[in-house]
Protein backbone atom coordinates (compact mmCIF):
# COMPACT_ATOMS: atom_id res chain seq x y z
CA UNK A 1 0.00 0.00 0.00
CA UNK A 2 1.45 3.27 -1.08
CA UNK A 3 1.90 6.29 1.52
CA UNK A 4 3.36 9.73 1.79
CA UNK A 5 6.02 9.41 4.56
CA UNK A 6 6.59 12.72 6.66
CA UNK A 7 9.07 13.83 9.47
CA UNK A 8 7.93 17.01 11.03
CA UNK A 9 9.61 19.82 11.83
CA UNK A 10 11.58 21.32 9.19
CA UNK A 11 11.07 25.01 8.09
CA UNK A 12 10.92 24.99 4.16
CA UNK A 13 13.04 27.52 2.55
CA UNK A 14 13.84 28.09 -1.13
CA UNK A 15 11.32 28.75 -4.49
CA UNK A 16 8.58 25.92 -5.92
CA UNK A 17 6.98 26.61 -9.86
CA UNK A 18 3.67 26.68 -9.68
CA UNK A 19 1.97 24.37 -12.40
CA UNK A 20 -0.92 25.47 -14.41
CA UNK A 21 -4.33 25.09 -12.86
CA UNK A 22 -6.55 21.91 -13.20
CA UNK A 23 -9.45 23.30 -12.75
CA UNK A 24 -9.11 25.93 -15.77
CA UNK A 25 -8.30 23.34 -17.91
CA UNK A 26 -10.43 20.45 -17.25
CA UNK A 27 -13.67 22.70 -19.17
CA UNK A 28 -11.06 23.82 -21.65
CA UNK A 29 -10.18 19.80 -22.82
CA UNK A 30 -14.14 19.53 -22.73
CA UNK A 31 -13.76 23.16 -24.57
CA UNK A 32 -11.96 21.70 -27.86
CA UNK A 33 -14.97 19.28 -28.45
CA UNK A 34 -16.55 22.29 -29.73
CA UNK A 35 -13.83 23.07 -32.64
CA UNK A 36 -14.84 21.35 -35.58
CA UNK A 37 -11.91 22.78 -37.76
CA UNK A 38 -8.20 22.57 -36.46
CA UNK A 39 -6.72 21.87 -33.41
CA UNK A 40 -7.17 23.26 -30.07
CA UNK A 41 -3.68 23.89 -28.17
CA UNK A 42 -3.59 23.81 -24.93
CA UNK A 43 0.06 25.07 -23.43
CA UNK A 44 1.24 24.79 -19.58
CA UNK A 45 -0.83 21.67 -18.57
CA UNK A 46 0.41 18.81 -15.85
CA UNK A 47 -0.29 15.67 -16.31
CA UNK A 48 -1.97 15.62 -13.49
CA UNK A 49 -4.73 12.53 -13.16
CA UNK A 50 -7.88 14.61 -13.75
CA UNK A 51 -6.38 15.81 -16.97
CA UNK A 52 -5.74 12.35 -18.26
CA UNK A 53 -9.08 11.35 -17.06
CA UNK A 54 -10.30 13.95 -19.12
CA UNK A 55 -8.23 13.38 -21.66
CA UNK A 56 -8.88 9.65 -22.43
CA UNK A 57 -12.37 10.74 -22.42
CA UNK A 58 -11.89 12.70 -25.04
CA UNK A 59 -10.38 9.50 -26.61
CA UNK A 60 -13.60 7.68 -26.28
CA UNK A 61 -15.60 10.20 -28.01
CA UNK A 62 -13.21 9.71 -30.64
CA UNK A 63 -11.52 13.07 -30.63
CA UNK A 64 -7.84 12.77 -31.33
CA UNK A 65 -5.50 14.23 -28.48
CA UNK A 66 -1.66 13.78 -27.76
CA UNK A 67 1.05 15.65 -26.19
CA UNK A 68 2.62 18.18 -27.69
CA UNK A 69 6.43 19.02 -29.14
CA UNK A 70 6.64 21.25 -25.99
CA UNK A 71 6.97 20.20 -22.66
CA UNK A 72 3.27 20.13 -20.94
CA UNK A 73 1.36 20.73 -23.95
CA UNK A 74 -1.52 19.06 -24.50
CA UNK A 75 -3.20 18.77 -28.58
CA UNK A 76 -6.58 18.30 -29.13
CA UNK A 77 -8.31 17.64 -32.60
CA UNK A 78 -12.11 17.52 -32.89
CA UNK A 79 -12.78 17.03 -36.48
CA UNK A 80 -13.58 13.95 -36.46
CA UNK A 81 -17.45 12.98 -36.49
CA UNK A 82 -18.14 12.29 -32.38
CA UNK A 83 -19.38 9.89 -30.19
CA UNK A 84 -21.76 11.05 -27.74
CA UNK A 85 -21.96 9.19 -25.03
CA UNK A 86 -19.77 9.33 -21.69
CA UNK A 87 -20.10 6.28 -18.96
CA UNK A 88 -19.93 5.65 -15.52
CA UNK A 89 -16.21 4.71 -15.94
CA UNK A 90 -15.29 8.06 -16.60
CA UNK A 91 -17.86 9.70 -15.03
CA UNK A 92 -17.32 7.86 -11.47
CA UNK A 93 -13.68 8.35 -12.05
CA UNK A 94 -13.74 12.25 -11.73
CA UNK A 95 -17.25 14.29 -11.50
CA UNK A 96 -16.23 17.14 -14.08
CA UNK A 97 -16.58 14.52 -17.08
CA UNK A 98 -19.56 16.23 -16.59
CA UNK A 99 -18.01 19.00 -18.77
CA UNK A 100 -18.57 17.42 -21.82
CA UNK A 101 -22.64 17.83 -21.76
CA UNK A 102 -22.93 21.61 -22.84
CA UNK A 103 -20.33 21.08 -26.12
CA UNK A 104 -21.69 17.71 -26.99
CA UNK A 105 -24.93 18.76 -27.15
CA UNK A 106 -23.98 21.84 -29.54
CA UNK A 107 -21.76 20.31 -32.07
CA UNK A 108 -23.94 16.76 -32.15
CA UNK A 109 -27.60 17.68 -30.46
CA UNK A 110 -27.47 14.70 -28.49
CA UNK A 111 -25.67 13.49 -25.48
CA UNK A 112 -25.53 10.63 -23.19
CA UNK A 113 -23.82 10.69 -19.97
CA UNK A 114 -23.84 8.88 -16.72
CA UNK A 115 -24.85 10.27 -13.75
CA UNK A 116 -22.05 11.10 -11.36
CA UNK A 117 -22.53 9.99 -7.74
CA UNK A 118 -22.01 12.59 -4.46
CA UNK A 119 -18.77 12.62 -3.35
CA UNK A 120 -16.68 12.64 -0.45
CA UNK A 121 -17.31 16.50 -0.20
CA UNK A 122 -20.90 17.03 -1.04
CA UNK A 123 -23.74 15.04 -3.03
CA UNK A 124 -22.95 17.74 -5.72
CA UNK A 125 -26.29 17.49 -7.70
CA UNK A 126 -26.31 18.99 -11.07
CA UNK A 127 -29.84 20.30 -11.24
CA UNK A 128 -28.11 23.87 -12.58
CA UNK A 129 -26.39 22.30 -15.12
CA UNK A 130 -29.48 20.20 -16.45
CA UNK A 131 -31.76 23.10 -15.93
CA UNK A 132 -29.07 25.73 -18.57
CA UNK A 133 -29.18 22.95 -20.92
CA UNK A 134 -33.14 22.54 -20.82
CA UNK A 135 -33.89 26.11 -20.73
CA UNK A 136 -31.70 26.32 -24.17
CA UNK A 137 -34.00 23.98 -25.65
CA UNK A 138 -32.64 20.70 -24.90
CA UNK A 139 -34.92 18.12 -23.58
CA UNK A 140 -33.86 15.96 -21.20
CA UNK A 141 -34.83 12.55 -19.65
CA UNK A 142 -33.11 10.31 -17.04
CA UNK A 143 -32.81 6.54 -16.77
CA UNK A 144 -30.80 3.52 -15.98
CA UNK A 145 -27.95 5.79 -14.57
CA UNK A 146 -27.80 7.88 -17.38
CA UNK A 147 -28.40 11.38 -18.39
CA UNK A 148 -30.20 12.21 -21.84
CA UNK A 149 -29.76 15.65 -23.03
CA UNK A 150 -30.94 16.20 -27.21
CA UNK A 151 -31.90 18.96 -29.43
CA UNK A 152 -32.66 20.17 -32.72
CA UNK A 153 -30.78 23.17 -32.36
CA UNK A 154 -30.06 25.63 -29.15
CA UNK A 155 -31.66 28.94 -28.89
CA UNK A 156 -30.20 31.43 -26.64
CA UNK A 157 -32.40 32.68 -23.32
CA UNK A 158 -32.25 34.30 -20.18
CA UNK A 159 -30.78 31.75 -17.70
CA UNK A 160 -30.82 32.46 -13.83
CA UNK A 161 -28.71 30.51 -11.81
CA UNK A 162 -29.48 30.06 -7.79
CA UNK A 163 -26.28 29.37 -6.91
CA UNK A 164 -23.02 30.93 -8.76
CA UNK A 165 -21.94 27.05 -9.56
CA UNK A 166 -18.79 26.54 -11.61
CA UNK A 167 -19.05 23.75 -13.25
CA UNK A 168 -22.87 24.55 -14.60
CA UNK A 169 -21.66 28.37 -15.89
CA UNK A 170 -18.77 26.61 -17.73
CA UNK A 171 -21.82 24.51 -19.26
CA UNK A 172 -24.09 26.40 -19.89
CA UNK A 173 -21.61 28.92 -21.76
CA UNK A 174 -20.19 26.35 -23.19
CA UNK A 175 -23.43 25.04 -24.83
CA UNK A 176 -24.81 28.56 -25.63
CA UNK A 177 -21.42 29.23 -27.96
CA UNK A 178 -23.76 27.74 -31.25
CA UNK A 179 -27.15 28.58 -29.79
CA UNK A 180 -29.16 31.24 -31.99
CA UNK A 181 -29.40 34.43 -30.66
CA UNK A 182 -28.16 35.21 -27.15
CA UNK A 183 -27.63 33.48 -24.11
CA UNK A 184 -27.51 35.63 -20.93
CA UNK A 185 -26.49 33.44 -17.79
CA UNK A 186 -27.31 35.41 -14.50
CA UNK A 187 -25.59 35.09 -10.98
CA UNK A 188 -22.77 33.33 -12.82
CA UNK A 189 -19.72 32.00 -11.40
CA UNK A 190 -16.95 34.98 -11.41
CA UNK A 191 -13.79 32.42 -10.72
CA UNK A 192 -10.87 33.33 -12.76
CA UNK A 193 -11.37 29.50 -14.50
CA UNK A 194 -14.42 30.72 -15.80
CA UNK A 195 -12.41 34.23 -17.53
CA UNK A 196 -9.88 31.51 -18.89
CA UNK A 197 -12.28 29.46 -20.54
CA UNK A 198 -14.22 32.48 -22.11
CA UNK A 199 -10.86 33.86 -23.32
CA UNK A 200 -9.98 30.92 -25.08
CA UNK A 201 -13.45 30.13 -26.25
CA UNK A 202 -13.28 33.76 -27.66
CA UNK A 203 -9.63 32.74 -29.48
CA UNK A 204 -12.12 29.70 -31.30
CA UNK A 205 -14.58 32.03 -32.89
CA UNK A 206 -17.11 32.44 -30.13
CA UNK A 207 -18.69 35.90 -28.48
CA UNK A 208 -18.64 35.50 -24.72
CA UNK A 209 -18.63 39.01 -22.98
CA UNK A 210 -18.29 39.50 -19.42
CA UNK A 211 -16.64 36.10 -18.33
CA UNK A 212 -15.43 37.22 -14.18
CA UNK A 213 -18.71 39.40 -13.65
CA UNK A 214 -22.61 38.12 -12.41
CA UNK A 215 -24.01 38.66 -15.92
CA UNK A 216 -22.35 36.88 -19.05
CA UNK A 217 -23.67 37.16 -22.20
CA UNK A 218 -22.89 34.61 -25.31
CA UNK A 219 -23.61 35.70 -28.99
CA UNK A 220 -23.93 32.10 -30.66
CA UNK A 221 -21.93 31.70 -34.12
CA UNK A 222 -21.59 29.11 -36.54
CA UNK A 223 -18.89 27.08 -36.00
CA UNK A 224 -15.64 27.30 -33.55
CA UNK A 225 -12.13 26.30 -34.79
CA UNK A 226 -9.48 25.29 -33.00
CA UNK A 227 -6.85 27.91 -31.25
CA UNK A 228 -3.83 28.08 -28.93
CA UNK A 229 -3.77 28.96 -25.13
CA UNK A 230 -1.71 29.01 -22.02
CA UNK A 231 -3.17 28.17 -19.19
CA UNK A 232 -3.87 30.56 -15.98
CA UNK A 233 -1.18 29.42 -13.14
CA UNK A 234 -3.16 27.42 -10.03
CA UNK A 235 -3.68 29.41 -7.44
CA UNK A 236 -5.56 26.27 -5.50
CA UNK A 237 -1.60 24.59 -5.52
CA UNK A 238 -0.17 28.08 -5.18
CA UNK A 239 -2.22 28.53 -2.25
CA UNK A 240 -1.35 25.37 -0.68
CA UNK A 241 2.48 26.40 -0.90
CA UNK A 242 1.84 29.68 0.69
CA UNK A 243 0.36 27.82 3.47
CA UNK A 244 2.82 25.42 4.01
CA UNK A 245 5.29 27.91 4.07
CA UNK A 246 3.68 30.05 6.88
CA UNK A 247 3.01 26.81 8.78
CA UNK A 248 6.54 25.98 9.03
CA UNK A 249 8.09 29.42 9.86
CA UNK A 250 9.65 29.09 6.34
CA UNK A 251 10.48 31.23 3.60
CA UNK A 252 9.30 30.35 0.51
CA UNK A 253 8.79 32.20 -3.00
CA UNK A 254 5.64 30.30 -4.85
CA UNK A 255 6.27 31.60 -8.30
CA UNK A 256 4.01 31.66 -10.50
CA UNK A 257 1.29 32.74 -7.65
CA UNK A 258 -1.11 35.75 -8.83
CA UNK A 259 -1.93 38.35 -6.16
CA UNK A 260 -5.11 39.20 -7.69
CA UNK A 261 -6.63 35.63 -7.29
CA UNK A 262 -4.92 34.70 -4.06
CA UNK A 263 -6.19 37.91 -2.51
CA UNK A 264 -8.87 36.24 -0.35
CA UNK A 265 -5.92 33.88 1.43
CA UNK A 266 -3.42 36.75 1.29
CA UNK A 267 -5.93 38.91 4.11
CA UNK A 268 -6.32 36.19 6.25
CA UNK A 269 -2.59 34.78 6.47
CA UNK A 270 -1.62 38.65 7.10
CA UNK A 271 -3.97 38.81 9.85
CA UNK A 272 -2.74 35.59 11.33
CA UNK A 273 0.65 37.32 11.32
CA UNK A 274 2.15 36.08 8.20
CA UNK A 275 4.52 38.11 5.96
CA UNK A 276 3.38 37.85 2.31
CA UNK A 277 5.34 39.66 0.02
CA UNK A 278 3.86 40.41 -3.72
CA UNK A 279 6.86 39.60 -6.40
CA UNK A 280 6.89 40.57 -10.24
CA UNK A 281 6.46 36.63 -10.48
CA UNK A 282 4.65 35.72 -7.22
CA UNK A 283 4.90 35.49 -3.95
CA UNK A 284 6.91 35.29 -0.96
CA UNK A 285 5.73 33.71 2.10
CA UNK A 286 7.87 34.40 5.51
CA UNK A 287 5.55 32.45 8.30
CA UNK A 288 5.77 33.07 12.22
CA UNK A 289 6.06 31.87 15.03
CA UNK A 290 3.20 32.55 17.00
CA UNK A 291 0.20 32.51 14.19
CA UNK A 292 -2.76 34.36 15.21
CA UNK A 293 -6.37 32.61 15.44
CA UNK A 294 -8.56 34.14 12.30
CA UNK A 295 -12.51 33.53 11.32
CA UNK A 296 -13.08 32.30 7.87
CA UNK A 297 -16.26 31.61 5.79
CA UNK A 298 -15.57 29.85 2.20
CA UNK A 299 -17.35 31.89 -0.39
CA UNK A 300 -17.74 31.83 -4.23
CA UNK A 301 -14.92 33.93 -5.53
CA UNK A 302 -13.90 36.33 -5.02
CA UNK A 303 -14.27 34.81 -1.28
CA UNK A 304 -12.07 32.38 0.21
CA UNK A 305 -12.01 29.33 -1.65
CA UNK A 306 -13.19 26.01 -0.65
CA UNK A 307 -10.43 24.18 -2.35
CA UNK A 308 -8.35 26.03 0.58
CA UNK A 309 -10.40 25.60 3.49
CA UNK A 310 -8.56 22.07 4.52
CA UNK A 311 -5.18 23.71 4.15
CA UNK A 312 -6.65 26.63 6.23
CA UNK A 313 -7.97 24.52 8.83
CA UNK A 314 -4.54 23.06 9.51
CA UNK A 315 -3.19 26.78 10.17
CA UNK A 316 -6.05 27.85 12.21
CA UNK A 317 -5.67 24.70 14.68
CA UNK A 318 -1.77 25.99 15.06
CA UNK A 319 -2.91 28.79 15.77
CA UNK A 320 -2.62 30.70 19.23
CA UNK A 321 -6.09 30.82 20.57
CA UNK A 322 -10.04 29.81 19.20
CA UNK A 323 -10.80 29.75 15.01
CA UNK A 324 -13.49 29.63 12.85
CA UNK A 325 -14.03 28.07 9.49
CA UNK A 326 -17.25 28.04 7.89
CA UNK A 327 -17.77 25.81 4.73
CA UNK A 328 -20.48 27.26 2.90
CA UNK A 329 -19.89 25.75 -0.95
CA UNK A 330 -20.06 22.01 0.08
CA UNK A 331 -21.66 20.31 3.05
CA UNK A 332 -19.09 17.51 3.82
CA UNK A 333 -16.03 18.84 3.24
CA UNK A 334 -14.83 18.38 6.94
CA UNK A 335 -14.13 14.50 6.50
CA UNK A 336 -10.06 15.90 7.20
CA UNK A 337 -10.77 16.79 10.46
CA UNK A 338 -11.62 13.55 11.66
CA UNK A 339 -8.52 11.85 10.48
CA UNK A 340 -6.16 15.24 11.74
CA UNK A 341 -8.18 14.51 15.28
CA UNK A 342 -5.52 10.96 14.85
CA UNK A 343 -2.57 14.24 15.08
CA UNK A 344 -3.86 15.60 18.47
CA UNK A 345 -6.45 18.43 16.93
CA UNK A 346 -8.86 19.36 18.87
CA UNK A 347 -12.03 21.07 17.41
CA UNK A 348 -15.87 21.08 17.61
CA UNK A 349 -17.96 20.97 14.14
CA UNK A 350 -21.50 21.99 14.57
CA UNK A 351 -23.46 21.92 10.77
CA UNK A 352 -21.58 24.25 8.02
CA UNK A 353 -19.14 25.68 11.65
CA UNK A 354 -15.70 24.21 12.39
CA UNK A 355 -14.15 25.93 15.97
CA UNK A 356 -10.87 24.94 15.75
CA UNK A 357 -9.28 25.04 19.05
CA UNK A 358 -5.50 26.16 18.80
CA UNK A 359 -2.76 25.79 19.18
CA UNK A 360 -3.26 22.02 18.60
CA UNK A 361 -0.18 20.18 18.95
CA UNK A 362 0.24 17.66 16.25
CA UNK A 363 1.49 14.36 16.53
CA UNK A 364 2.35 11.92 14.07
CA UNK A 365 0.33 9.66 13.31
CA UNK A 366 -1.40 7.27 10.20
CA UNK A 367 -4.33 9.25 8.44
CA UNK A 368 -6.03 8.48 5.15
CA UNK A 369 -6.73 11.27 2.34
CA UNK A 370 -9.96 11.22 1.72
CA UNK A 371 -9.92 13.78 -0.71
CA UNK A 372 -7.61 16.03 -3.15
CA UNK A 373 -7.52 18.91 -0.59
CA UNK A 374 -8.08 16.86 2.37
CA UNK A 375 -4.61 14.96 1.32
CA UNK A 376 -3.17 17.93 0.96
CA UNK A 377 -3.88 19.18 4.42
CA UNK A 378 -3.07 16.19 6.01
CA UNK A 379 0.79 16.31 4.74
CA UNK A 380 0.76 19.98 5.99
CA UNK A 381 -0.11 18.99 9.19
CA UNK A 382 2.85 16.34 9.21
CA UNK A 383 5.38 19.01 7.86
CA UNK A 384 4.88 20.24 11.59
CA UNK A 385 3.69 16.80 13.26
CA UNK A 386 6.16 15.53 16.07
CA UNK A 387 7.08 12.52 14.95
CA UNK A 388 6.10 10.57 11.74
CA UNK A 389 2.65 10.80 10.11
CA UNK A 390 1.81 8.71 7.47
CA UNK A 391 -0.72 9.33 4.62
CA UNK A 392 -2.27 6.47 2.92
CA UNK A 393 -4.44 7.21 -0.25
CA UNK A 394 -1.48 9.56 -1.21
CA UNK A 395 -3.36 8.80 -5.41
CA UNK A 396 -5.87 11.48 -4.26
CA UNK A 397 -3.04 14.22 -4.63
CA UNK A 398 -2.50 13.27 -8.07
CA UNK A 399 -5.46 14.11 -9.04
CA UNK A 400 -4.59 18.01 -9.01
CA UNK A 401 -1.31 18.25 -7.76
CA UNK A 402 1.97 17.26 -10.50
CA UNK A 403 5.32 16.27 -8.46
CA UNK A 404 3.59 17.55 -4.78
CA UNK A 405 6.18 15.89 -2.17
CA UNK A 406 9.12 15.91 -4.83
CA UNK A 407 8.61 20.03 -4.73
CA UNK A 408 8.32 19.67 -0.75
CA UNK A 409 11.72 17.65 -0.57
CA UNK A 410 13.23 20.56 -2.61
CA UNK A 411 12.02 23.08 -0.66
CA UNK A 412 13.50 20.88 2.71
CA UNK A 413 10.89 18.87 4.13
CA UNK A 414 11.37 15.59 4.94
CA UNK A 415 8.90 13.31 2.60
CA UNK A 416 9.14 10.29 0.55
CA UNK A 417 6.52 8.22 -1.18
CA UNK A 418 6.52 4.29 -0.79
CA UNK A 419 4.70 1.36 -0.89
CA UNK A 420 3.99 -0.37 2.54
CA UNK A 421 3.36 -3.96 2.71
CA UNK A 422 -0.33 -4.33 4.06
CA UNK A 423 -0.06 -6.22 6.86
CA UNK A 424 -3.90 -7.40 6.69
CA UNK A 425 -5.14 -9.33 4.22
CA UNK A 426 -8.03 -11.00 4.19
CA UNK A 427 -8.39 -14.41 2.00
CA UNK A 428 -10.97 -14.10 -0.60
CA UNK A 429 -14.73 -15.00 0.83
CA UNK A 430 -15.09 -17.79 -2.21
CA UNK A 431 -11.92 -19.02 -1.82
CA UNK A 432 -11.69 -19.95 1.94
CA UNK A 433 -8.44 -21.71 3.39
C1 LIG B 1 -13.26 20.92 -11.82
C2 LIG B 1 -13.56 22.12 -11.02
O1 LIG B 1 -13.47 23.24 -11.47
N1 LIG B 1 -13.92 21.90 -9.75
C3 LIG B 1 -14.20 23.03 -8.90
C4 LIG B 1 -15.63 23.46 -9.13
O2 LIG B 1 -16.47 22.34 -8.86
P1 LIG B 1 -18.01 22.39 -9.29
O3 LIG B 1 -18.12 23.08 -10.59
O4 LIG B 1 -18.52 21.01 -9.19
O5 LIG B 1 -18.59 23.27 -8.13
P2 LIG B 1 -19.91 24.14 -8.14
O6 LIG B 1 -19.53 25.58 -8.12
O7 LIG B 1 -20.79 23.66 -9.23
O8 LIG B 1 -20.58 23.73 -6.77
C5 LIG B 1 -20.82 24.66 -5.75
C6 LIG B 1 -22.06 24.27 -4.98
O9 LIG B 1 -23.19 24.28 -5.85
C7 LIG B 1 -23.90 23.07 -5.76
N2 LIG B 1 -24.49 22.77 -7.08
C8 LIG B 1 -23.72 22.76 -8.18
C9 LIG B 1 -24.26 22.44 -9.42
C10 LIG B 1 -25.63 22.13 -9.49
O10 LIG B 1 -26.19 21.82 -10.56
N3 LIG B 1 -26.39 22.16 -8.36
C11 LIG B 1 -25.85 22.47 -7.14
O11 LIG B 1 -26.55 22.48 -6.12
C12 LIG B 1 -22.82 22.05 -5.36
O12 LIG B 1 -23.40 20.91 -4.79
C13 LIG B 1 -21.99 22.85 -4.40
O13 LIG B 1 -22.57 22.82 -3.13
O14 LIG B 1 -15.94 24.56 -8.26
C14 LIG B 1 -15.86 24.22 -6.86
C15 LIG B 1 -16.28 25.45 -6.08
O15 LIG B 1 -15.38 26.47 -6.24
C16 LIG B 1 -14.44 23.76 -6.52
O16 LIG B 1 -14.41 23.31 -5.20
C17 LIG B 1 -14.01 22.63 -7.44
O17 LIG B 1 -12.63 22.36 -7.27
C1 LIG C 1 -13.10 19.55 -5.42
C2 LIG C 1 -12.14 19.60 -6.34
O1 LIG C 1 -12.24 19.14 -7.61
P1 LIG C 1 -13.52 18.43 -8.30
O2 LIG C 1 -14.55 19.48 -8.48
O3 LIG C 1 -12.99 17.97 -9.62
O4 LIG C 1 -13.95 17.31 -7.40
C3 LIG C 1 -10.83 20.23 -6.03
O5 LIG C 1 -10.05 20.48 -6.97
O6 LIG C 1 -10.54 20.45 -4.84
Amino acid sequence: MEKIIIKGGHPLKGKVVVEGSKNAILPMQAAAILAVQGTVILNNVPPVTDVRVMDRLLQFLNLKTAYGEKERQLVINGSFPLSSEATYDYVGKMRASLLVMGPLLARTGYVRIALPGGCSIGARPIDLHLKGMEMLGASIKQDAGFIEASCNHLVGTRIPLDFPSVGATENIMMAATMAEGITTIENAACEPEVVELANLLNKMGARVHGAGSKVIRIQGVYFLHGAEYTVMPDRIEAGTFMMAAAITNGDVIVNGAVPEYSASLIAKLEEMGVTVIKQANGIRVLGTSVLLPAAVKTMPYPGFPTDLQPQMTVLQLLANGTSTMEEHVFEKRFMHLEELRRMNAHFQINGAVATLLGPSHFSGAEVAATDLRAGAALVLAGLVAKGITQVRQPDCLDRGYFHFYQKLQKLGAQIDRRDIEDQFKLTPMNNPG
